[in-house]
């Protein structure tokens, strides 16, 4: 059951409640609510041996987002550009591993979007705090035969959804502790974004957002 349906009282529904945002992509509102205890205290794991931290790019600027990954790539950028790297440059070391439970549940988060057989090699997490933003971008440097499947906890965040073109009109699509989405196919390649985060207080996570994007890099 999700928090949603407890705290409304519904009935256990088997399939989430799927939001079409457009061919090939959707939201499962609070799907990922009963994970969050699970997945927050792996994130903090994760950062003892690979620390979040604010990466640059190659434009010279610093991301106002602070980033980790664990599993057999992460994200990384600098001055060179931006890549996946088998090891974190931060530490020297591999990344964390992706846990098993994780791997499992977002394969399964895939399949309830349409997609069967999403086997991610990768999590990019990345934490706000108040002000911090990803300008609109596409996900183009893992696969893009496999869907991304995105989570988020803590403050809400206002996500922008644009389309194929940079220049395409852009929605604003509200994201809440627990809800995830799914976006592959005709869609793997929409310019999406995040704006500022505005300040507040989670009960779970305090002043924070966090959201873990599963990819298949390999
Ligand atoms: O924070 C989010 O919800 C989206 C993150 C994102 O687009 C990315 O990491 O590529
Ligand atoms: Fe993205």
């Amino acid at each position: 059951m999700t928090q949603r349906e407890f705290m409304l009282d519904l009935p256990l529904s088997p399939v989430p409640k799927h939001e079409v945002l457009d061919t090939g992509a959707a939201v499962l509102r609070g799907h990922a609510a009963m994970q969050a205890t699970d997945m927050l205290a792996g994130i903090k794991q994760i950062a003892r041996l690979s620390p979040f931290r604010r990466m640059t790019t190659a434009g010279g600027g610093m991301m106002s987002v602070a980033m980790t990954c664990c599993g057999a790539a992460g994200w990384c950028s600098d001055a060179r550009g931006h890549r996946y790297e088998t090891h974190d440059p931060m530490t020297g070391q591999s990344w964390p591993a992706l846990p098993t439970a994780w791997r499992a549940w977002a394969t399964d988060a895939a399949r309830l979007a349409g997609y069967d057989g999403f086997a991610p090699d990768t999590c990019l997490i990345n934490g706000y705090r108040p002000g911090a933003r990803m300008g609109l971008h596409q996900d183009d440097d893992e696969r893009t035969d496999a869907p991304v499947v995105s989570v988020s906890f803590g403050l809400p965040a206002m996500f922008q959804w644009g389309g194929l073109q940079r220049t395409d009109p852009v929605r604003r699509i509200p994201l809440l502790h627990g809800d995830v989405v799914v976006w592959g196919g005709l869609s793997r390649l929409v310019f999406h974004g995040i704006a500022a985060l505005r300040a507040g207080q989670h009960p779970v996570t305090g002043p924070c957002r966090y959201n873990l994007t599963f990819r298949r890099v390999w």
